[in-house]
Protein backbone atom coordinates (compact mmCIF):
# COMPACT_ATOMS: atom_id res chain seq x y z
CA UNK A 1 0.00 0.00 0.00
CA UNK A 2 1.46 3.29 -0.88
CA UNK A 3 0.55 6.60 0.87
CA UNK A 4 -2.27 9.09 -0.29
CA UNK A 5 -0.65 11.73 -2.11
CA UNK A 6 -2.42 15.20 -0.54
CA UNK A 7 -2.14 17.53 -3.45
CA UNK A 8 -1.38 21.10 -2.97
CA UNK A 9 -1.80 22.89 -6.11
CA UNK A 10 -5.58 21.04 -6.33
CA UNK A 11 -6.10 22.20 -2.57
CA UNK A 12 -4.73 25.74 -3.77
CA UNK A 13 -7.02 25.79 -6.70
CA UNK A 14 -9.82 25.15 -4.66
CA UNK A 15 -9.32 27.54 -1.60
CA UNK A 16 -8.70 30.39 -4.31
CA UNK A 17 -12.69 29.59 -5.85
CA UNK A 18 -13.64 30.72 -2.77
CA UNK A 19 -11.47 33.68 -2.28
CA UNK A 20 -12.97 34.75 -6.18
CA UNK A 21 -16.34 35.11 -4.67
CA UNK A 22 -15.40 36.58 -1.23
CA UNK A 23 -13.14 39.40 -3.49
CA UNK A 24 -16.20 40.14 -5.88
CA UNK A 25 -18.33 40.82 -2.97
CA UNK A 26 -15.75 42.91 -1.33
CA UNK A 27 -15.09 45.18 -4.72
CA UNK A 28 -18.86 45.45 -4.57
CA UNK A 29 -18.42 47.49 -1.52
CA UNK A 30 -14.76 49.22 -3.25
CA UNK A 31 -12.76 47.43 -1.61
CA UNK A 32 -10.20 45.72 -2.99
CA UNK A 33 -7.28 43.40 -1.56
CA UNK A 34 -4.01 45.08 -1.64
CA UNK A 35 -1.02 43.26 -0.56
CA UNK A 36 2.19 45.03 -0.43
CA UNK A 37 5.91 42.86 -0.98
CA UNK A 38 9.10 44.22 -0.32
CA UNK A 39 11.91 42.45 -1.82
CA UNK A 40 15.78 43.95 -0.31
CA UNK A 41 18.65 42.19 -2.16
CA UNK A 42 18.90 40.02 -5.67
CA UNK A 43 18.50 36.53 -3.93
CA UNK A 44 17.70 34.25 -6.80
CA UNK A 45 15.52 32.10 -5.03
CA UNK A 46 13.36 35.07 -2.87
CA UNK A 47 12.98 37.25 -6.50
CA UNK A 48 11.03 33.86 -7.76
CA UNK A 49 8.86 33.66 -4.95
CA UNK A 50 8.07 36.96 -4.40
CA UNK A 51 7.44 36.99 -8.40
CA UNK A 52 5.04 34.05 -7.98
CA UNK A 53 3.18 35.93 -4.63
CA UNK A 54 2.60 38.97 -7.26
CA UNK A 55 1.51 36.88 -9.79
CA UNK A 56 -1.08 34.93 -7.74
CA UNK A 57 -2.41 38.21 -6.50
CA UNK A 58 -3.28 39.52 -9.63
CA UNK A 59 -4.80 35.98 -10.82
CA UNK A 60 -7.11 36.86 -7.51
CA UNK A 61 -7.65 39.99 -9.02
CA UNK A 62 -6.29 41.66 -5.98
CA UNK A 63 -3.66 44.64 -5.81
CA UNK A 64 -0.53 44.11 -5.35
CA UNK A 65 2.36 46.44 -5.39
CA UNK A 66 6.31 44.97 -5.17
CA UNK A 67 8.68 47.07 -3.43
CA UNK A 68 12.60 46.21 -4.95
CA UNK A 69 15.94 47.16 -2.76
CA UNK A 70 19.58 46.65 -3.94
CA UNK A 71 20.90 44.26 -0.89
CA UNK A 72 23.22 47.54 0.43
CA UNK A 73 19.57 49.55 1.20
CA UNK A 74 19.70 51.21 4.46
CA UNK A 75 17.09 50.10 6.96
CA UNK A 76 15.76 53.48 7.63
CA UNK A 77 14.57 53.12 3.94
CA UNK A 78 12.86 50.25 4.47
CA UNK A 79 11.32 51.69 7.67
CA UNK A 80 10.15 54.54 6.23
CA UNK A 81 8.64 52.86 3.42
CA UNK A 82 6.68 50.27 5.75
CA UNK A 83 5.57 53.61 7.90
CA UNK A 84 3.93 54.58 4.15
CA UNK A 85 2.06 51.18 3.55
CA UNK A 86 0.97 51.19 6.80
CA UNK A 87 -0.99 54.11 6.12
CA UNK A 88 -1.86 53.16 2.89
CA UNK A 89 -5.44 52.35 2.51
CA UNK A 90 -5.17 50.47 -0.88
CA UNK A 91 -3.21 48.12 1.13
CA UNK A 92 -4.32 45.59 3.30
CA UNK A 93 -1.37 43.32 3.82
CA UNK A 94 2.55 44.23 3.91
CA UNK A 95 4.91 40.90 3.36
CA UNK A 96 9.07 41.39 3.76
CA UNK A 97 10.34 39.01 2.42
CA UNK A 98 12.89 36.53 5.07
CA UNK A 99 15.58 36.96 5.16
CA UNK A 100 17.18 39.87 5.36
CA UNK A 101 21.17 40.61 4.63
CA UNK A 102 22.58 41.14 7.53
CA UNK A 103 22.73 44.40 8.48
CA UNK A 104 19.04 44.34 9.41
CA UNK A 105 17.72 43.68 12.10
CA UNK A 106 14.66 41.56 11.19
CA UNK A 107 12.75 41.63 14.16
CA UNK A 108 12.70 45.60 14.37
CA UNK A 109 11.78 45.41 10.70
CA UNK A 110 9.06 43.00 11.46
CA UNK A 111 7.67 44.95 14.31
CA UNK A 112 7.32 48.12 12.10
CA UNK A 113 4.31 46.71 9.97
CA UNK A 114 1.16 47.45 11.69
CA UNK A 115 -0.33 44.07 13.37
CA UNK A 116 -3.54 44.53 11.40
CA UNK A 117 -1.51 44.25 8.17
CA UNK A 118 0.97 41.55 9.33
CA UNK A 119 -0.38 38.84 6.61
CA UNK A 120 3.07 36.51 7.64
CA UNK A 121 1.61 36.62 11.21
CA UNK A 122 5.26 37.25 12.17
CA UNK A 123 4.47 40.33 14.67
CA UNK A 124 5.40 40.06 18.44
CA UNK A 125 1.83 41.17 18.55
CA UNK A 126 -0.03 38.54 16.05
CA UNK A 127 2.71 36.08 17.78
CA UNK A 128 0.94 36.36 21.17
CA UNK A 129 -2.59 36.35 19.78
CA UNK A 130 -1.64 32.72 18.04
CA UNK A 131 -0.08 31.77 21.50
CA UNK A 132 -2.93 32.84 23.44
CA UNK A 133 -5.42 31.05 21.00
CA UNK A 134 -7.20 33.94 19.94
CA UNK A 135 -5.32 34.17 16.24
CA UNK A 136 -5.48 37.41 14.00
CA UNK A 137 -3.19 36.03 11.47
CA UNK A 138 -1.96 32.12 11.38
CA UNK A 139 1.36 31.98 9.27
CA UNK A 140 0.86 30.98 5.69
CA UNK A 141 2.77 27.96 6.05
CA UNK A 142 1.39 25.90 9.30
CA UNK A 143 -1.76 27.66 8.52
CA UNK A 144 -1.73 26.09 4.67
CA UNK A 145 -0.71 22.39 6.79
CA UNK A 146 -3.85 23.11 8.73
CA UNK A 147 -5.54 22.98 5.09
CA UNK A 148 -4.47 19.55 4.45
CA UNK A 149 -5.48 18.29 7.15
CA UNK A 150 -8.86 19.28 7.15
CA UNK A 151 -8.93 18.71 3.69
CA UNK A 152 -7.98 14.59 4.57
CA UNK A 153 -9.82 14.65 7.61
CA UNK A 154 -6.91 14.37 9.62
CA UNK A 155 -8.12 13.18 13.82
CA UNK A 156 -5.73 15.71 15.74
CA UNK A 157 -7.51 15.16 18.85
CA UNK A 158 -5.24 12.76 20.80
CA UNK A 159 -2.98 12.04 18.04
CA UNK A 160 0.88 12.16 18.56
CA UNK A 161 1.93 15.31 16.62
CA UNK A 162 6.05 15.56 15.69
CA UNK A 163 7.38 18.54 14.67
CA UNK A 164 11.00 18.52 13.53
CA UNK A 165 12.48 21.85 13.46
CA UNK A 166 11.27 24.96 15.63
CA UNK A 167 11.66 28.55 13.48
CA UNK A 168 9.63 30.98 14.29
CA UNK A 169 8.08 30.86 11.04
CA UNK A 170 7.49 27.21 10.86
CA UNK A 171 7.99 24.99 13.58
CA UNK A 172 7.26 26.97 16.48
CA UNK A 173 3.20 27.99 15.20
CA UNK A 174 2.82 24.83 13.30
CA UNK A 175 3.33 22.93 17.18
CA UNK A 176 1.26 25.63 19.01
CA UNK A 177 -1.71 24.92 16.05
CA UNK A 178 -1.51 20.63 16.56
CA UNK A 179 -1.59 21.84 19.73
CA UNK A 180 -4.68 23.60 20.15
CA UNK A 181 -6.53 21.06 17.76
CA UNK A 182 -6.06 18.36 20.85
CA UNK A 183 -2.34 16.65 19.64
CA UNK A 184 0.26 16.01 21.87
CA UNK A 185 2.86 17.65 20.44
CA UNK A 186 6.69 17.00 20.48
CA UNK A 187 8.63 19.69 18.67
CA UNK A 188 12.15 17.94 17.88
CA UNK A 189 15.61 20.05 16.86
CA UNK A 190 19.13 19.33 16.11
CA UNK A 191 19.89 19.41 19.99
CA UNK A 192 17.21 16.28 19.67
CA UNK A 193 18.72 12.88 21.60
CA UNK A 194 17.28 9.71 19.23
CA UNK A 195 15.33 11.69 16.70
CA UNK A 196 13.95 8.60 15.55
CA UNK A 197 12.18 7.33 18.75
CA UNK A 198 10.42 10.31 18.36
CA UNK A 199 8.91 10.35 14.47
CA UNK A 200 8.02 6.49 14.98
CA UNK A 201 5.57 7.65 17.53
CA UNK A 202 4.33 10.03 15.39
CA UNK A 203 0.63 9.63 13.79
CA UNK A 204 1.21 13.38 12.50
CA UNK A 205 4.77 13.93 11.34
CA UNK A 206 5.61 17.47 10.42
CA UNK A 207 9.20 17.87 9.08
CA UNK A 208 10.32 21.23 8.28
CA UNK A 209 14.21 20.91 8.94
CA UNK A 210 15.52 22.39 5.61
CA UNK A 211 17.92 19.52 5.03
CA UNK A 212 17.12 17.08 1.72
CA UNK A 213 15.55 13.73 2.69
CA UNK A 214 16.35 13.85 6.00
CA UNK A 215 13.36 11.83 7.13
CA UNK A 216 13.12 8.35 5.48
CA UNK A 217 11.50 5.35 5.91
CA UNK A 218 12.80 3.76 9.05
CA UNK A 219 11.63 6.85 10.75
CA UNK A 220 8.22 7.33 9.99
CA UNK A 221 5.01 4.83 11.82
CA UNK A 222 2.95 2.61 9.42
CA UNK A 223 0.38 4.60 8.39
CA UNK A 224 1.20 7.99 9.49
CA UNK A 225 0.43 11.54 7.83
CA UNK A 226 3.99 13.71 6.81
CA UNK A 227 3.71 16.50 5.76
CA UNK A 228 7.18 17.95 3.84
CA UNK A 229 7.84 21.46 4.86
CA UNK A 230 11.79 21.81 3.19
CA UNK A 231 12.31 23.74 -0.27
CA UNK A 232 15.94 22.63 -1.03
CA UNK A 233 17.46 22.95 -4.39
CA UNK A 234 19.54 20.01 -5.19
CA UNK A 235 23.24 20.76 -7.01
CA UNK A 236 21.26 19.74 -10.48
CA UNK A 237 18.29 22.47 -9.59
CA UNK A 238 16.08 20.24 -9.06
CA UNK A 239 13.54 21.11 -5.63
CA UNK A 240 13.91 18.41 -3.15
CA UNK A 241 11.82 17.89 0.39
CA UNK A 242 13.04 16.97 4.35
CA UNK A 243 11.61 13.75 3.66
CA UNK A 244 12.85 10.82 1.24
CA UNK A 245 9.44 10.80 -0.58
CA UNK A 246 10.05 7.46 -2.35
CA UNK A 247 11.01 5.37 0.47
CA UNK A 248 8.74 7.24 2.67
CA UNK A 249 5.59 6.96 0.80
CA UNK A 250 5.91 2.98 1.28
CA UNK A 251 4.83 3.69 4.67
CA UNK A 252 2.97 6.72 5.42
CA UNK A 253 -0.81 7.06 5.02
CA UNK A 254 -0.83 10.48 3.31
CA UNK A 255 2.00 12.29 2.40
CA UNK A 256 2.64 15.81 0.97
CA UNK A 257 4.90 15.85 -2.25
CA UNK A 258 8.04 18.75 -3.12
CA UNK A 259 7.15 20.28 -5.45
CA UNK A 260 3.70 20.78 -5.67
CA UNK A 261 2.69 20.04 -1.58
CA UNK A 262 3.32 23.18 1.15
CA UNK A 263 4.85 25.61 -1.62
CA UNK A 264 1.56 25.97 -3.26
CA UNK A 265 -0.52 26.40 0.16
CA UNK A 266 1.84 29.19 1.70
CA UNK A 267 0.93 31.00 -1.29
CA UNK A 268 -2.75 30.82 -1.01
CA UNK A 269 -3.18 31.12 2.30
CA UNK A 270 -0.96 34.65 2.32
CA UNK A 271 -3.54 35.11 -0.07
CA UNK A 272 -6.43 34.23 2.61
CA UNK A 273 -5.06 36.37 5.17
CA UNK A 274 -4.27 39.38 2.96
CA UNK A 275 -8.42 38.72 1.69
CA UNK A 276 -9.19 38.80 5.39
CA UNK A 277 -7.52 41.83 6.47
CA UNK A 278 -9.04 43.57 3.64
CA UNK A 279 -12.74 42.48 4.62
CA UNK A 280 -11.67 43.71 8.32
CA UNK A 281 -10.69 46.81 7.05
CA UNK A 282 -14.35 46.92 5.19
CA UNK A 283 -16.28 46.67 8.31
N1 LIG B 1 8.17 37.04 4.85
C1 LIG B 1 8.23 35.87 4.22
N2 LIG B 1 7.10 35.12 4.07
C2 LIG B 1 7.14 33.93 3.41
O1 LIG B 1 6.10 33.25 3.27
C3 LIG B 1 8.40 33.47 2.88
C4 LIG B 1 9.53 34.28 3.07
N3 LIG B 1 9.41 35.45 3.75
N4 LIG B 1 10.73 33.90 2.60
C5 LIG B 1 10.89 32.69 1.81
C6 LIG B 1 9.87 31.64 2.15
C7 LIG B 1 9.70 30.57 1.11
N5 LIG B 1 8.31 30.63 0.67
C8 LIG B 1 7.76 29.83 -0.34
C9 LIG B 1 6.49 30.02 -0.82
C10 LIG B 1 5.99 29.23 -1.85
C11 LIG B 1 6.76 28.27 -2.44
C12 LIG B 1 6.22 27.48 -3.59
O2 LIG B 1 5.18 27.79 -4.14
N6 LIG B 1 6.91 26.42 -4.03
C13 LIG B 1 6.52 25.62 -5.17
C14 LIG B 1 7.68 25.49 -6.15
C15 LIG B 1 8.24 26.77 -6.62
C16 LIG B 1 9.54 26.56 -7.43
O3 LIG B 1 9.50 25.79 -8.39
O4 LIG B 1 10.56 27.16 -7.03
C17 LIG B 1 6.14 24.23 -4.72
O5 LIG B 1 6.57 23.82 -3.64
O6 LIG B 1 5.44 23.56 -5.45
C18 LIG B 1 8.02 28.06 -1.96
C19 LIG B 1 8.51 28.84 -0.91
C20 LIG B 1 7.71 31.66 1.32
N7 LIG B 1 8.53 32.27 2.20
Amino acid sequence: MTATILDGNALAQKLRADFKTRAEALAAKGTRPGLAVILVGEDPASAVYVRNKVAACEKASFHSEKIVYPADVAQDVVLRKIAELNADAKIHGILVQLPLPKHFDSDLVLEAIAPEKDVDGFHAENVGALMQGQPRFIPCTPYGVTKFFEEAGVKLKGAEAVVIGRSNIVGKPMAMLLLQAGATVTICHSQTKDLAFHTKRADVLVAAVGRPKFVTADMVKPGAVVIDVGINRLPDGKLCGDVDFDGVKEVAGAITPVPGGVGPMTITMLLANTLEAAERSAK
